[in-house]
């Protein structure tokens, strides 16, 4: 019961840290996603430490790990390789092998936001995926991070020249930096 996302202190202590202490690859509080979308079914590629999670797929052990910390929840164990928080999924898994799973594991039929932030090369090959198993419905919305630093050149290709996407860039700064990056937005129109 109660929130079971990262708490908004975390995530600010995470935003501190990485500000006066050591940088890392959290989306961070200047891109944000909050002010670009408000979705209720939400897939997150990439965990990494759980700053910005919902329903996330994360492959790495050790990255799991900081998510059940973070999220200062109990665990709930469950016999698939994935643990509910209520409002958080996670799914211990490489995204190109799960995403096939989705629906038959997890019920979900579509989803509404899929926020990409795991390894570059993964977010065309993974978009297809997506495609694929039906997993996209009108509306759905693609939000890709770091389409400028460190850029993901070939995706920010397809999604801007496909006419099955609507397709629109928010510029901002790499996080915690002056370096320019900026996240897609990318709504499915089929
Ligand atoms: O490689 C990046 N992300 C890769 C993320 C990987 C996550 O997905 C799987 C892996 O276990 C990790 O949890 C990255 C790199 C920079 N960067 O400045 O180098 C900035 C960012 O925002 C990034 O997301
Ligand atoms: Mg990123």
């Amino acid at each position: 019961v109660g929130e079971r996302r990262p708490s908004q202190r975390v995530i600010q202590a995470i935003d501190q840290f990485c500000r006066q202490k050591e940088w890392a690859m959290n989306v961070g509080d200047e891109k944000g996603m909050h002010h670009v979308v408000n979705p209720a079914t939400v897939l997150e590629l990439g965990t990494y430490c759980g700053y910005s999670t919902l329903i996330t797929l994360e492959f790495n052990p050790h990255y799991a790990q900081l998510l059940y910390e973070s999220t200062e929840s109990e665990r709930v164990h469950k016999p698939k390789r994935c643990d509910v928080f209520f409002q958080v999924q996670l799914v211990e898994e490489a995204s190109g092998d799960w995403i096939p799973k989705m629906r038959t594991e997890f019920g979900v039929e579509t989803f509404d936001l899929v926020f990409l932030d795991h390894w570059k090369d993964r977010y065309l090959p993974d978009t297809k995926l997506l495609e694929d198993c039906g997993l996209l419905r009108k509306g759905s919305v693609l939000l890709a991070d770091n389409v400028i630093f460190p850029g993901t050149p070939e995706y920010l290709e397809y999604v801007r020249s496909s006419p099955q996407y609507e397709s629109q860039y928010f510029q901002s700064h790499l996080e915690y930096t002056k370096v320019e990056d900026g996240l897609e937005k990318s709504v499915y129109l089929d």
